[in-house]
């Protein structure tokens, strides 16, 4: 695959899905330019690789600000930009306000204000792609995870309005994948009772995100369009 010359943005691709994906961009010969807020083994191995690396916080408008402002001095055009970066945080008593003002800032105010912003460094290599990364648990809801779970519906509401807002040069459109990878963290029990919730019963890892950040990326005819990649939870 010959990649144009344009630059892809990841955001949050200091580890797992987001490094997968990173990696596997510049297997392709994509140049890519990713954001990262920790110092990770995985932010190194990509800036080996010529990528670049630009911090970024999303956690308020100043960060994201800030994150575009410095986009802009590394690039004049962009291939695609690919929102990754997320949190996935539970209520916890006392502290609701301030998990879901930094969800609804890292999945749809910085999505917002990098789309709106950087929307001309696309036009100038357009046919250009926006790829939102959400989250299959939209379809149902989520007891544990309320305020990831609503911000991750505005980032789809996001996907079909900047669809119709961008084309036909700059096509929008969302992956909501199901547990593809579990954390370090996650137990015998808990894995058991997460892999029962899908038909498939695997943990993919995430070269099933990769495949379908290319499926977008390759086809001329999807728009507003979110895939659902979770391994039959909506059949079982
Ligand atoms: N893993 C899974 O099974 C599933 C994943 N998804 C979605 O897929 C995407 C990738 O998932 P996964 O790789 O597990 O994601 P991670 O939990 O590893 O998060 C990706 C990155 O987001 C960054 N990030 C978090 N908060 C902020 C912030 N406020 N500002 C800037 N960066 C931030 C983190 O950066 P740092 O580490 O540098 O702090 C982190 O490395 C996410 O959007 C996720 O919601 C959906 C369903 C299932
Ligand atoms: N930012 C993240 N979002 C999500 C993660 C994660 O690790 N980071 N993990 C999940 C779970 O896999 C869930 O799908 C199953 O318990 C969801 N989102």
């Amino acid at each position: 695959m010959t990649a144009t010359n344009a630059p892809i943005l990841i955001t949050g691709a200091g580890q797992r899905v987001g490094l997968h994906c990173a990696q596997r961009l510049l297997d392709e010969g994509h140049p890519v330019i990713f954001s990262y807020r920790s110092e990770r083994p995985g932010v190194h191995a990509l800036r080996e690789r010529g990528a670049i690396g630009i911090f970024a916080d999303f956690s308020d408008e100043a960060g994201i600000l800030a994150f575009i402002a410095e986009l802009n001095t590394h690039t004049q055009s962009l291939r695609a930009i690919i929102h990754n970066a997320s949190a996935w945080v539970a209520e916890t008593p006392g502290d609701e306000s301030r998990a879901f003002v930094d969800m609804f800032s890292v999945h749809m105010l910085a999505p917002y204000l990098i789309n709106l912003h950087c929307s001309p460094l696309l036009q100038r290599s357009a046919p250009a792609d926006i790829v939102h990364i959400s989250d299959d648990v939209v379809r149902k809801g989520s007891r544990q995870h309320i305020a990831y779970c609503a911000t991750k519906a505005g980032l789809d509401s996001l996907t079909l309005s900047f669809a119709a807002q961008f084309a036909p040069s700059i096509k929008v459109n969302g992956i909501a994948p199901a547990m593809v990878m579990f954390n370090q963290g996650d137990d015998d029990a808990y894995r058991a009772k997460v892999l029962a919730k899908s038909a498939l019963g695997i943990e993919p890892g995430p070269e099933v995100i990769y495949q379908s950040v290319r499926y977008l990326l390759d086809n001329p005819y999807v728009t507003g369009t979110t895939l659902t990649v979770n391994g039959g939870r909506h059949i079982k």
